[in-house]
């Protein structure tokens, strides 16, 4: 089943009520692709409890979390605080959030632990790799110079994609790779598919949409389509 995971960043519509209006369309999309498309939404801290009590079916990541235990560090966010607010996993080393490599083998350990899902961003094939040695729930491979320029890396840099899925799958073949920047049509999403990602991670084409859930139902339908394709 294909993931079309949206990250929200920190997007003027990522909070309050326009981030949980999206995370609701989104939900009514994730009604209507029950079984085919999975939905995932990375939403600011400041909004998972308010958006993961609302949903059902579409699943709440943290963007990031800080790799501290519970105690007296002021303004840090454990994963034990994550989980308590309603979150089902979290995005790791995002580009725009980076982590050391020690701190993602510990997050992801820690993550598994707690029964949370770890969603591990790499710029590049080598860094898919070394990702998949900690064994997460999916690797996202994003070049940076691509992000929020709306030119697709399915289409712009393909090669990202598929040299990034067969060094994954050359230390872990069971870890998914998604593709991510750039990523604005159907068609972009549908080529990653083809590619042989296993989904995609967008934001600006949803989050800066005049209409998010028609661009969120376009993403879906072009996945669904792709993987029936792919059979
Ligand atoms: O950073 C990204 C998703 O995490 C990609 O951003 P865009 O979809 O805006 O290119």
């Amino acid at each position: 089943m294909p993931v079309l995971a949206v990250n929200y960043k920190a997007y003027p519509t990522a909070f309050g009520s326009a981030g949980l209006a999206i995370a609701l369309s989104a939900e009514k999309l994730a009604e209507q692709y029950d079984g085919i498309v999975r939905f995932i939404l990375a939403v600011p801290a400041t909004e998972i409890a308010r958006i993961s009590e609302a949903l059902d079916k579409v699943v709440v990541y943290a963007q990031h979390v800080d790799p501290v235990e519970p105690g007296a560090y002021t303004g840090f966010i454990p994963l034990e605080a994550v989980k308590e607010a309603g979150a089902k996993g979290t995005l790791l080393n995002h580009s725009e959030r980076r982590l050391r490599l020690s701190d993602i083998d510990l997050l992801v350990r820690r993550a598994t632990s707690l029964g949370l899902e770890t969603l591990v961003c790499a710029d590049t094939p080598a860094a898919a790799a070394a990702a998949a040695v900690f064994a997460p729930t999916m690797v996202a491979v994003e070049p940076p110079e691509l992000i929020g320029t709306g030119l697709p890396v399915s289409k712009a840099k393909p090669e990202v994609i598929t040299s990034s899925i067969r060094m994954v799958r050359m230390i872990n073949p069971e870890v998914p790779v998604l593709a991510g920047a750039g990523i604005t049509s159907g068609e972009d999403a549908a080529r990653a598919l083809e590619l042989g990602a296993a989904g995609v991670l967008v934001a600006s084409a949803v989050m800066k949409a005049k209409d998010p859930e028609a661009k969120m139902l376009e993403l879906a339908e072009a996945l669904a389509k792709a993987a029936e394709k792919q059979g």
